[in-house]
């Protein structure tokens, strides 16, 4: 059998090893071939069982004719819109993806984000926060945001029709609260049918009705804003902080777009160690349920294991007050961590070719979770109010005796 899977997949090697070792024990022979670039070649598709992709990889009915032999596809991403899921159902196969995988990741992004805009402002946003999609990556973002001190709210009208007012967050369906907030953060999958899509969400009625200065981040998928709307309004001089992970034409960014942005990035949001080894591991973790082996999934190592090649990954950040930490420290904690200023400047290094954004993706470096920190302190961490603040930044705390 032969497993055809996207080369920057960390670890999808090593992996691979694994597995065909403990089905050679069963007399099963797994092979694994590797693609570089966005699509796999004819010839490997021809020759394919199972494989492996990421969002940059277009499953359509004509990669599907391609592969006569397939019987699985796995993407080791939250978003499926890369996947014609009714084609593979049509076709036989069966398709599985990997909900919330990188959400720590797009959290921090969020928190990275508000926090350096804070930071350089010197102040906190005053207003609300709406979150639009309480799924894994809004609640992640909500989280951290709130944890910052900001008063934070959810715009999911399918949720709240799935789950009435149960949701465990503040969720609703005002779109006019979304648009009077001070920030608002973009966490919807892209979708253009049903009954309530996302595609173009904001146009140029609702961007212009945005307060001044809000900040508008977009990390889910880039046509959830309209690209042609946000330039009307920016060459108009509308003045927001727009912070953009997403582009409408990826791999082709609008960089025509750079000069109006806060902060513009390669669609990284979720790349951290964490997020992408957690998505090869959680993928072969599906196949081995696929093969029906159980032993293969017991044996699958914890991603703590896994990201310890990357020493990044597994550093602890400290730091230490005695008094209760004030936004600022707070926000240059997170910071610390993450700081989204280092991707904005090298998306706006690099020239704007779909082939200089697919490399800049493909190289990324190794990034850290904000779950790495750990705050030390004294009276004030018994207070179970900073204790939920700093759980929800995701920092782990230790509160010292005082002298
Ligand atoms: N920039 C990046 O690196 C990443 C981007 N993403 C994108 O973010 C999207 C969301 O991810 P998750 O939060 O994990 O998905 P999720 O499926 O956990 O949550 C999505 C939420 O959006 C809600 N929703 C759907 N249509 C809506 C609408 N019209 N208005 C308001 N809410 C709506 C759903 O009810 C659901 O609660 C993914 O589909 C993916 O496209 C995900 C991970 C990384
Ligand atoms: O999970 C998703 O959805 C994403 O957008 C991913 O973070 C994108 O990652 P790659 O597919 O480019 O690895």
């Amino acid at each position: 059998m032969q497993l055809l899977a996207d080369a920057s997949m960390p670890l999808v090697t090593e992996l691979a090893h694994r597995f065909s070792d403990a089905l050679q024990q069963q007399g099963v022979a797994l092979t694994l071939t590797t693609f570089q670039g966005r699509q796999p070649t004819p010839e490997q598709l021809a020759q394919a069982d199972f494989l492996m992709i990421r969002s940059i990889t277009k499953v359509d009915p004509d990669l599907l004719q391609q592969a006569p032999q397939l019987k699985w596809i796995g993407t080791a991403t939250i978003g499926t819109e890369h996947v014609d899921a009714a084609a593979c159902q049509a076709a036989g196969i069966d398709f599985v993806s990997t909900p919330g995988v990188n959400a720590n990741a797009v959290g921090d992004y969020v928190a990275s984000a508000v926090s350096c805009i804070a930071l350089e402002q010197g102040n906190l946003p005053r207003g609300e926060v709406a979150i639009i999609g309480a799924g894994h990556t809004g609640r992640a973002a909500g989280q951290r945001l709130s944890g910052l001190g900001l008063h934070v709210h959810y715009y999911d009208p399918p949720l709240l029709q799935r789950e009435g007012t149960s949701a465990p967050v503040d969720v609703h369906a005002d779109w006019h609260r979304v648009l009077a907030s001070d920030v608002i953060s973009c966490h919807v999958p892209m979708t253009k049918a049903g009954e309530y899509p996302t595609y173009h969400l904001f146009t140029q009625a609702s961007i212009a009705a945005l307060p001044d200065n809000c900040i508008l981040i977009n990390a889910s998928r880039g046509a959830v804003i309209e690209e042609q709307a946000l330039r009307a309004a920016m060459q108009c001089g509308q003045r927001l902080h727009v912070v953009l992970d997403v582009w409408e034409h990826e791999p082709q960014v609008a960089a025509d777009l750079f000069p109006w942005l806060r902060y513009a990035t390669a669609h990284i949001a979720g790349h951290s160690v964490a997020g992408k080894v957690g998505g090869t591991r959680r993928l072969f973790s599906e196949l081995a349920q696929w093969l029906k082996h159980a032993k293969l999934t017991s044996e699958l190592p914890p991603l703590s294991e896994l990201m310890q090649p990357w020493p990044e990954a597994v550093r602890m950040y400290r730091w230490q007050s005695n008094e209760p930490p004030t936004w600022q420290m707070l926000a240059s904690w997170v910071r610390d961590i993450y700081d989204i200023r280092i991707d904005d400047k090298l998306l706006r290094q690099a020239t704007p070719e779909p082939a200089t954004f697919d490399a800049l993706r493909r190289n990324y470096s190794a990034r850290a979770e904000l779950s790495q920190g750990t705050v030390a302190g004294g009276s004030w961490l018994a207070q179970e109010a900073w204790q939920v603040r700093l759980r929800q930044l995701t920092f782990s705390h230790i509160q010292k005796q005082e002298q």
